[in-house]
């Protein structure tokens, strides 16, 4: 089982690369570790293998975070409705967003990230992602609130790009402005 000393940390210069494309079919290996990201994040959000185990829980993870340099990503979190978004994909891809963005109040922290780094990280409201599943199943999904954050996080990680990298300086709390009304 994958495990916090599997996840590399900010500094990893895996962690600033831009992830490569996994070719399908999925080889067995490839698989295999999808499966076992997906894996950690069960485990992760699970409190009793969690203590034991001393897992930070996460509702993401992507390949780079554990020193895989290829395009694969693992999510489990509910959406606004309260269904269990729980996925792994190759090769995800941001086919279109919405104008509008949102972003969490508290801010975005990453298992990758050893310390508090608040402000605002704006995020489309609404995304469609595409991607091979495990089963090799071409798939295409409408996302909005916490799995469209959590699918731009991981998407960001596979081109290098970290939460904070994303938050306005000088003033981090700066409210991103809405899209411009269309008259
Ligand atoms: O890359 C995943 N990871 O570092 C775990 C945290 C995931 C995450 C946390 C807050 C908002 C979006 C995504
Ligand atoms: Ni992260």
């Amino acid at each position: 089982m994958l495990t916090m000393k599997d996840i590399i940390r900010e500094g990893h210069p895996t962690l600033r690369q831009v992830a490569k494309e996994v070719s399908l079919p999925p080889s067995a290996e490839d698989i295999s570790i999808l499966k076992k990201m997906m894996e950690f994040l069960m485990d992760s959000q699970d409190p009793e293998i969690a203590e034991k185990y001393g897992l930070r829980p996460g509702v993401g993870l992507a390949a780079p975070q554990i020193n895989i340099n290829k395009r694969m990503i693992a999510v489990r979190v509910e959406d606004q409705r309260g269904e269990l978004i729980d996925i792994g994909l190759f090769n995800p891809k941001m086919i279109s967003h919405s104008l509008e963005t949102t972003f969490l109040d508290n801010g975005e922290g990453c298992l990758s990230v050893d310390r508090d780094v608040p402000g605002i990280v704006p995020r489309y409201a609404r995304i469609k992602v595409s991607g091979t599943t495990i089963d090799g199943e071409n798939v295409t999904l409408k996302l909005k609130g916490m799995p469209a954050i959590v699918f731009q996080h991981e998407i960001d990680h596979l081109n290098g790009i970290m939460f904070y990298d994303r938050i306005e300086q000088p003033d981090p709390f700066k409210q991103p402005l809405p899209p411009k009304e269309v008259v």
